[in-house]
């Protein structure tokens, strides 16, 4: 079924819309091979039966050609189908001498084809996102706030408050982000992202970024400039893409915090534990801007802002302790399964930690079960949902918090629930370990070092980073406040948060990055650690889990 092979159609490409042989034929011949290669396709790893054409939309350009935006259904033969965003369209000799860039000049990885015959011409057949054209009308339709009727639904085009007046045309450019989305640029001050896995649904970053925009003064995000949707009869409108304010940037926090890792690196041979004031400033700046963040989310600053349901906070229900404790019942036995499937490939030191997680299984279980009776009093709101070092862009003094489409793995529904903010600093806590096990166990500076003495240093660069990161992050707040009840409910939301995180990447990692599995499993270890801590001071004494080494979050705020 997965060939390629040269295709030719006897349509012209402007009638192509309404060939469904052509776009049969491109799905079966040029789209499967060009489709994985492509790192937005996430089904790379499945085992595939076919690719289709779902829907076609025609969309003008500027010189009277036309791009196809077409919608791609992945099927696989277990699990369910997913569809996917594809902008293509057809450079021609015909069309060459209107173009303000050179064909030849298309990257490698943007070409389905180099040489295909559509109608009596022969061309190049590209992803559109590449053609100026084509993201010239992508940027003028949301400028111009323009409906496009299509046959299946109509494409919208919504302008935010984001956008200035005057910068209608602006050059642009494809951005060389390696991610999960496209990216573009505008002049340089606009960023528009263009979803490439799509749902039925609105995209939860739109709603997140232009609540935060329209509804609060938190404005260490990229202003919302617009967004584009696919609304269709009896079914939720699609987010198609979406655009911000460009953040001049030099690098994100996960690229700044392995600069400052890097000078701490240099002493530890000389066994010097240092680091810089400014690191613990910056730790603490990250952790108050994530605290004004889920201020912002718990309650709009301005004065008169309307509530908006999908915003308001809501108390720990029931129905949502079910959701997460299946969440980590289902998480936590995929992950066994994993680790068995993949055990032999496991270094020695992951296959340790291995061990000690599958032996905690019951006492894990056991704190799970607990979720479900543990009178809690705090509350839950929408959060950013994938907060780590990535996530967050650093500019010359200060942070700007970005991609809140929430975790990929999730569905749509699931990345709207509301969660205590505490997943969110989970998720950052987590990250702070990962950068600094990242760079000690993988350094030719530490290359000769005991792994004892390394993981000692390692564990406590951590400690400082995250309870500095932490106190910052809880001082925003003041206590009380609803959301955070006290300190009991603080640390046992911590950690079913820290060990859902750590949980959730050791599968990211089985898949993606094997050599890397120890970190999340240290983690887990780590977690496992504090609740055996818990448990000891409910009364419940189990003499063979070691004690705790950290003091996380010793009663700061009772
Ligand atoms: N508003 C912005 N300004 C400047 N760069 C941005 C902006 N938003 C994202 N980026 C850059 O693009 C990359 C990918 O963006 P992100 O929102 O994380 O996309 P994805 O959903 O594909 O992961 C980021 O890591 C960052 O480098
Ligand atoms: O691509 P996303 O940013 O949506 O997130 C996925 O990939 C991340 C890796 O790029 C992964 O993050 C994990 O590795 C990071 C370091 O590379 C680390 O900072 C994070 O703490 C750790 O979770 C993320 O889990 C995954 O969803």
């Amino acid at each position: 079924m997965l060939i390629s092979q040269p295709m030719t159609s006897d349509t012209a490409w402007r009638d192509s819309h309404s060939d469904p042989q052509f776009w049969a034929m491109l799905a079966q011949t040029l789209l499967p091979p060009y489709v994985n290669t492509c790192r937005w396709f996430a089904g790379k790893a499945r085992p595939q039966t076919g690719f289709s054409v779902k829907t076609v939309h025609t969309l003008a350009l500027s010189d009277g050609d036309i791009a196809y935006l077409l919608i791609l259904e992945a099927a696989y033969a277990d699990g369910r189908p997913e569809k996917y965003l594809l902008p293509i369209s057809f450079l021609t000799d015909h069309t060459t001498h209107t173009l303000s860039f050179q064909p030849a000049s298309v990257p490698e990885k943007a070409r389905i084809s180099d040489d295909i015959t559509i109608g009596k011409e022969t061309g190049m057949l590209i992803d559109a996102i590449y053609d100026d054209r084509f993201r010239a009308v992508l940027f003028t339709a949301i400028y111009q706030n323009q409906t496009m009727p299509q046959t299946d639904g109509t494409l919208t085009f919504h302008r935010g408050k984001g956008l200035d007046e005057g910068d209608e045309q602006l050059p642009s450019r494809v951005l060389p982000v390696d991610s999960s989305n496209s990216a573009m640029t505008f002049g340089d001050k606009y960023f528009l992202k263009l979803y490439r896995k799509l749902f039925q649904e609105t995209n939860p970053e739109v709603d997140m970024v232009a609540f935060l925009t329209d509804e609060s003064s938190f404005d260490h995000i990229p202003a919302f400039g617009g967004s584009i949707i696919w609304q269709g009869n009896d079914r939720p409108d699609i987010t198609l893409g979406m655009v911000q304010r460009m953040v001049p940037n030099d690098k994100d926090s996960w690229m700044q915090t392995g600069d400052y890792l890097n000078d701490f690196l240099y002493a530890v041979p000389q066994r010097l534990f240092a680091i810089r004031e400014d690191v613990f400033d910056k730790v603490e700046l990250l952790g108050r801007r994530t605290g004004e963040m889920h201020c912002a989310l718990y309650k709009p600053s301005k004065p008169n802002a309307p509530t908006d349901p999908a915003f308001e906070p809501e108390p720990f229900t029931d129905e949502y302790r079910e959701f997460m404790i299946n969440r980590l019942e289902d998480l936590l036995e995929r992950r066994y399964a994993l680790l068995i499937d993949n055990y032999t490939k496991l270094d020695l030191q992951a296959q340790r930690l291995a061990w000690v997680f599958m032996e905690a299984k019951e006492m894990i279980d056991t704190f799970i079960a607990d979720f479900r009776t543990r009178p809690l009093s705090s509350q839950r709101i929408r959060i950013h949902g994938d907060y780590h070092l990535g996530q967050v862009l650093a500019t010359e003094n200060d942070f700007v918090i970005i991609d809140f489409e929430g975790e990929p793995e999730s569905s749509i529904a699931e990345r709207k629930i509301k969660h205590s903010p505490l997943k969110d600093v989970a998720g950052m806590i987590r990250s702070y370990h990962y950068a600094v096990s990242a760079k000690l166990f993988n350094s030719v500076e530490t290359d000769e070092l005991n792994p004892d003495h390394l993981q000692r240093v390692s564990d406590r660069w951590f400690y400082l980073i995250r309870d500095t990161f932490l106190d910052a992050y809880l001082d925003v707040f003041g206590a009380p406040h609803p959301l955070f009840k006290n300190n009991s409910e603080i640390n046992f939301l911590l950690l079913i948060y820290l060990l859902e995180k750590a949980v959730y990447e050791l599968g990211y990692e089985i898949s993606y990055r094997p050599s890397w599995v120890k970190i999340p499993l240290k983690g887990i270890i780590d977690v496992v650690r504090e609740i055996e801590k818990i448990r000891l001071s409910d009364g419940e004494v189990t003499p063979h889990v070691p004690m705790l080494q950290t003091g996380l979050l010793q009663t700061k705020r009772e």
